[in-house]
């Protein structure tokens, strides 16, 4: 059984490869970092190391890799015979992998009669969707029914934190120990990916939500506000008493409208809440505040894990949020020069000034009770700069 999976970086690695062996795969990875390429394939395996007390590690074997920009052609011919294709290469790349996918379904078509699914793993809302959306830009009228009938592209949500990591065995990767695959089976054509470890749903709207704007939303709060108080990890920002009193303020917020629309049990969800703020504390795992803050310009976009929940917490739970607004203001002033999203937002702010920008980048009515909270925010936030 063959997986091909593009993105061989920390959740390819870390989270998909390792279930796929586990559930008795080979695994091609595809990617264009030539360095990782060439290891993988020199090395045919890679150590997988739970950040935890026993530091329990697994090898993984039976993996291959190709580089896509050299070998395309290998690419096809890997989409040709496999069972399955996932990837894990972050929301903006799905639009540069699509042309090469297309021509693997392509020619897979004209050769295999077997369906196939395509599983994008990526931290959003619709992230097979999206994928299969820029796929069928490069298909013809004709093909894309007959493609419809073939493939199957099943959104999904993945969960497991693995941080930026630089080991001596370059291949070997940290993560934390929890994890969740949840997919959509109403998406799937064909028979269903035997990968252990994947939960299969019929609806994966309240699960992406609940991960989503619980997970990434602390996440991305803790990582801004730890930013603007110069605090370098996520775990240092965690022991930030403000910084956690702010992130636990979100997540009651988010909290808040999770539970009422999916009417999901109060306390299952507290609980939900307290586990992700014992793994935002794992002391195991040094995960920088600059890797969960980064692409401020996506994150700080309409249906992502800032402003989604603070609308929604005003549409649904009919209040004001207080917290969530913190986040967002800390993204917009998030000005980290390594990140060129975090450089674009700032040219903007300064060119374009402050109220155009946040119309710009989380498309609010800037008459809306949300836009004028965040500008008070920005501003209270600017004032305030404290170092820890
Ligand atoms: N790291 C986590 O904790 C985590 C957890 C859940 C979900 N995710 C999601 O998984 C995705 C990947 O995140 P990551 O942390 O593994 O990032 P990463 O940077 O470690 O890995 C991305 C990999 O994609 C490769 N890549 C870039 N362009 C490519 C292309 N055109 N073709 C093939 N490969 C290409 C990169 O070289 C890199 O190896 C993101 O969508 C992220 O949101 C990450
Ligand atoms: O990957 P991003 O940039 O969408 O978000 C950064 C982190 O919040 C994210 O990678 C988490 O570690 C992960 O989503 C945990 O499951």
């Amino acid at each position: 059984m063959l997986a091909v999976h593009f993105g061989a970086g920390n959740i390819g690695r870390g989270f998909i490869g390792s279930l796929l062996y586990q559930s008795g795969f080979e695994t091609c990875f595809v990617d264009v970092n030539s360095e990782l390429v060439d290891l993988i394939a020199e090395k045919k395996e890679y150590r997988v190391v739970l950040a935890e007390d026993a530091k329990q590690e697994s090898i993984i074997r039976n993996v291959r890799a190709l580089n896509s920009q050299q070998n395309p052609e290998k690419v096809i011919e890997a989409i040709v015979e496999a069972e399955v294709v996932t990837t894990a290469v972050g929301p903006h790349i799905l639009q540069f992998i699509a042309p090469l996918l297309a021509e693997g379904l392509r020619k897979r078509y004209s050769k295999v009669e077997k369906p196939l699914n395509i599983i994008a793993c990526e931290n959003m809302i619709g992230g097979s969707s999206l994928l299969k959306e820029k796929v069928y830009e490069h298909l013809t009228e004709e093909e894309k029914p007959l493609f419809d009938e073939r493939f199957g592209f099943p959104d999904s949500a993945v969960d497991r934190i693995v941080p930026n990591q630089t080991n001596e065995d370059k291949l070997m990767v940290i993560v934390e120990p929890f994890y969740e695959w949840v997919v959509d089976e109403t998406k799937i054509v064909g028979e269903t990916p035997a990968i252990q470890g994947i939960t299969f749903v019929k609806d994966l709207v309240p699960y992406i939500e609940r991960k989503l704007f619980t997970v990434n939303t602390g996440h991305a709060i803790a990582a801004y506000l730890g930013y603007h108080f110069g605090i370098a990890t996520i775990n240092e920002a965690m022991d930030h008493e403000m910084v956690h009193s702010l992130v636990e303020g979100a997540l009651k917020e988010s909290g808040a409208f999770l539970t009422k629309k999916y009417d999901f049990d109060v306390e299952a969800h507290s609980q939900y809440v307290l586990k992700i703020v014992k793994r935002f504390s794992n002391p195991h795992i040094s995960d920088e505040v600059t890797r969960v803050a980064r692409s401020p310009i996506r994150k700080l976009g309409p249906k992502d894990r800032l402003v989604s929940p603070a609308q929604q917490y005003m549409d649904v739970v009919g209040d004001e949020p207080t917290y969530l607004v913190k986040g967002i203001a800390a993204a917009l002033l998030y000005d980290f020069a390594g990140d060129e999203e975090a450089v674009q937002v700032q040219k903007t702010i300064q060119e374009a000034g402050l109220e155009a920008a946040i119309q710009e980048l989380t498309k609010l009515d800037g008459s809306s009770n949300l836009f004028r909270l965040i500008v008070e925010q920005y501003h209270a936030l600017k004032e305030s700069k404290v170092t820890a």
